[in-house]
């Protein structure tokens, strides 16, 4: 017997929503009704997918009896925002899996999570709402991912590590063992983090230093 698919409706319509698309059809267990974005794009597709308004079709769309959704916007603050939005409105907020991703058994993610392919989540560690873990990213055990941060590509988190809500690990960023990154804090491509970072802080470079406040910058 053939599974039905959940209808479900993605926010965004980037580069982001493009790969939470490609991995949605991977997982094989919905069907995508549409994204939503600005409304000089409607009309317009995203890898194949109709772009079939604003974001104030929600109430609509709750209404027609579709209550999944997934919202694929890389910047942190905006996918919170919007993430509680859907949420107020009855909406549940699926998980985005890759089956090219290795998630533990014993690692716990909570709703809205997208773990992009050759990511890694090992034992104990606790992931919490509408974080990204981008391609081949890796969280040892017993980590900690605050909710609306974005683990960036190629990152790798030793064992212990806590990173703060919203905060942006930006590419291959490197973390030692037991350090805690504060919250909406923004590390540069490269850096390695040896020591804990403050909230609202970028840091860059090897070793990582805090080389200014991360809050007028946008995080992806
Ligand atoms: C699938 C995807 O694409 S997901 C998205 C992935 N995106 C990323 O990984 C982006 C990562 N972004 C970066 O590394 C950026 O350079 C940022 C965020 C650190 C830049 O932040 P800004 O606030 O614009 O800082 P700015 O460019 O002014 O740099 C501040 C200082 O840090 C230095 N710096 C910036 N980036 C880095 C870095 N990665 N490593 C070392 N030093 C850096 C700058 O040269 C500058 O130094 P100076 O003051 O001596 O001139």
């Amino acid at each position: 017997m053939e599974l039905q698919r959940e209808p479900v409706v993605i926010l965004g319509a980037g580069g982001h929503a493009k790969v939470i698309i490609d991995i949605i059809r991977a997982q094989d267990l919905y069907d995508i009704i549409g994204c939503l974005d600005q409304a000089k794009n409607s009309g317009h597709c995203v890898a194949g997918v109709k772009i079939i308004g604003e974001d104030c079709m929600l109430e609509e769309i709750a209404k027609s009896g579709v209550n999944k959704a997934f919202v694929a916007i890389g910047d942190n603050r905006r996918r919170a925002e919007l993430a509680h939005r859907v949420r107020r409105l009855g909406f549940v907020l699926i998980n985005v899996i890759s089956p090219h991703a290795y998630i533990s058994a014993a690692a716990m993610l909570d709703d809205g999570v997208a773990v992009m392919p050759g990511a890694i989540v090992n034992a104990g560690s606790r992931i919490l709402s509408n974080v990204i873990i981008n391609t081949k990213a890796s969280i040892d055990h017993d980590c900690v991912l605050e909710s609306n941060c974005h683990i960036g590509p190629g990152c790798t988190l030793a064992g212990n590590v806590q990173v703060g809500e919203g905060t942006f690990l930006g590419t291959g960023t490197s973390v030692i063992p037991r350090v805690r990154i504060g919250c909406w804090s923004i590390t540069g491509a490269g850096a390695v983090i040896v020591a804990n970072i403050p909230d609202n802080a970028l840091a860059v470079g090897v070793p990582g230093r805090v080389v200014k406040n991360s809050r007028s910058r946008r995080m992806s």
